[in-house]
């Protein structure tokens, strides 16, 4: 009930007074389809079946004026009523199956909306622990099926007004009768309270399954490559088999449960009838009359009670969805990055003194012992090139991550140009900063999109300065069609290193103040890297330039660098400098690349 509760809550928030003139709508309907019913009795008189003068059925005695209308214009008259009622009948059902499904299909998008923009303005730690594909099934698969569950919501609604109204006439018509049937009713529906467990459980397993199933393709799609360099093919078919096998089980399962507590209210209707002709002729020498009303109610009555118990279990396999759309909604919620803010409010930085990190302490889990980053103190001088060095693990990226404000220190300050870095500063800060890692990500589409999503107002020009800076623009040029072609997934396959470069080309189009570049020439060769060595440098006076490098070559020119060792700054200092200090760890570094090189 709860459930059903908070099913209307959330629809009532997104369609507001729709849902009560659909309700309405309902209640409408209802009241025609049962005086649809009550006609059925004058035609019965007319046809002669019944005797109007029978005593003991309420609505017959004020219906008996009929017999005194002549049947040749009776009957017409009767019938034509009837019709233009089924007429109407059906012109309001057809505008609420509309209006119901405008509901349904409204509802899902307002949940999709509502939770994908949650979803976006989430913060960092809260996308480090998720795994991509839980938030994929959820915003697919898991948001149809709630939608679902509020549209068996408004069923069950609809189901439970028509009963109401049926209900109603059927106590004119017999109180006995109808209080006899609700009772049986309701006993059956308290013994199918089982059937309504299991759907709850049948649910559960549905989610575990979506979930496992979607996670598992998407890792594997993910890792193709290994799989085939490793002949994992008929493993993960064994595992494709299974999972499939647990899915067709589990639909036939529903089926069955559903199937099975229907067969239950048929047979328990048809037993009822039974029984109840059989006393009511062997004990009451009851009249046809009566019989034929204990079978009407029976008839009209009993698929709605059954409806009900359809529509509860339809209800109750979507509840884990419902709950776990709500309960990511309820996460993204308390790991709120920052009020909603309009786009064109956002001031850039212009980074005048630099930025200085003062005792950064940082750790991915507060459970652990050991600091990510551990004590940083360093300041970043603007408008030169600063690069971080370390092992891997070190903790450069992380420290990046501080900078871009996606990890926030556990204590410690980030001061930016003498000011500390408040929660306000932080979207401008990003706004000021172009982030170039080491496997870029391009959207598919053309590379022209790829530009103007992040500058919309750029015009030809500055594409191609941008593309000439980062040496892209003889690729690009040589593509079949240059700026316009198509790359990523459905179009042409871009190298690491083309791409590389053309995401440093759409960082350097953002004139950032800060550019940060996390290993971003790794995948080019040393030519290309030297080319883009030199225009970094000319950078040099105009842009903060932030690089982690693992080749050291390529970090020659930066104005400080700083050694990292398990969260530590253990080297601070220009190159050349560190580089004459022995027995250091960035001397070693040094070494090393230098023996492999040879
Ligand atoms: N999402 C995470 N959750 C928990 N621990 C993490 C996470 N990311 C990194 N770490 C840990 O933080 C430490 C620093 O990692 P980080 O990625 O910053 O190192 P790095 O110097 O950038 O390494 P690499 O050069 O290999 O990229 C490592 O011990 C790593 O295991």
């Amino acid at each position: 009930m709860k459930t059903i509760i908070y099913f209307l809550k959330q629809i009532h928030a997104f369609s507001g007074k729709i849902v009560y003139i659909n309700l309405l709508a309902m209640t409408g309907i209802g009241l025609l389809e049962g005086a649809a019913v009550l006609l059925l009795i004058p035609l019965i008189s007319i046809s002669g079946i019944i005797d109007m003068s029978v005593k003991g059925i309420p609505l017959l005695d004020k219906l008996s004026f009929i017999e005194e209308i002549p049947p040749s214009v009776g009957l017409p008259a009767i019938l034509i009523f009837y019709v233009l009622l089924v007429i109407g009948q059906s012109l309001v059902r057809r505008q609420l199956t509309v209006k119901n499904t405008r509901i349904q299909m409204g509802f899902l998008r307002y949940m999709q909306v509502k939770t994908y923009q949650l979803l976006l303005h989430a913060n960092w730690q809260f996308f480090i622990k998720q795994r991509k594909s839980d938030l994929v099934n959820i915003l697919t698969a898991e948001i149809g099926r709630s939608s679902l569950g509020a549209y068996s919501v408004l069923q069950f609604i609809a189901s439970t007004v028509f009963s109401a109204i049926q209900i109603g006439l059927a106590f004119i018509l017999s109180p006995s009768i109808t209080a006899f049937v609700l009772l049986c009713g309701a006993v059956l529906i308290f013994f199918n309270r089982k059937f309504l467990k299991r759907s709850l459980a049948l649910g559960k397993r549905d989610y575990e399954l979506g979930r496992e199933y979607i996670g598992g393709v998407t890792d594997q799609m993910n890792g193709i490559k290994d799989i085939k360099s490793n002949t994992l093919e008929a493993s993960r078919m064994i595992w494709f088999r299974s999972i499939t096998k647990s899915m067709e089980d589990q639909q036939v399962n529903y089926k069955r449960l559903k199937a099975t507590s229907q067969l239950y209210y048929k047979v328990a209707s048809a037993v009822l009838i039974a029984v109840f002709i059989y006393f009511a002729l062997m004990m009451f020498q009851a009249q046809a009359a009566q019989l034929l009303l204990v079978v009407a109610i029976f008839s009209r009555i009993w698929p709605t009670v059954a409806g009900i118990q359809a529509s509860l279990e339809q209800i109750a396999t979507t509840v884990p969805s419902f709950k776990a759309v709500i309960a990511l909604q309820n996460d993204c919620r308390s790991a709120k990055e920052f009020e909603m803010i309009n786009e064109e409010d956002i001031v850039k930085i212009k980074l005048q003194h630099g930025i200085d990190l003062n005792h950064i302490y940082f750790r991915y889990d507060k459970n652990e012992h050991k600091y990510a980053l551990d004590d940083i103190n360093i300041a970043i001088p603007a408008n030169r090139m600063t690069a971080f060095v370390g092992r891997s693990g070190a903790g450069k990226s992380t420290l990046i991550d501080m900078l871009l404000g996606l990890n926030k220190p556990e204590t410690g300050q980030i001061i930016i140009d003498g000011e500390p870095l408040t929660h306000t500063q932080l979207l401008s800060l990003r706004k000021s900063i172009s982030y170039v890692p080491q496997d870029p990500f391009v959207f598919n589409t053309s590379i022209r999109e790829n530009l103007l999503l992040v500058v919309p107002e750029a015009n030809e020009s500055d594409m191609w300065e941008a593309l000439r800076f980062s040496s892209a623009a003889e690729f690009v040029r040589n593509l079949p069609d240059g700026l316009d072609t198509l790359i990523g997934d459905r179009g042409i396959k871009l190298s690491g290193g083309e791409r590389q470069r053309l995401v440093l080309a759409r960082a350097i189009l953002r004139k950032p103040s800060i550019l940060v570049l996390d290993e971003a020439t790794s995948a080019l060769d040393s030519e290309t890297e030297a080319i883009i060595q030199k225009a970094l440098d000319s950078l040099k006076g105009k842009m903060t330039i932030i690089v982690i490098a693992h080749r050291l070559s390529t970090i020659q020119n930066a104005d400080q660098v700083v050694v990292l060792d398990e969260g530590k700054v253990i080297q601070r200092g220009g190159f050349n400098e560190l580089a004459k200090r022995k027995e250091s760890t960035f001397y070693d570094l040094l070494n090393r690349q230098a023996q492999a090189f040879n």
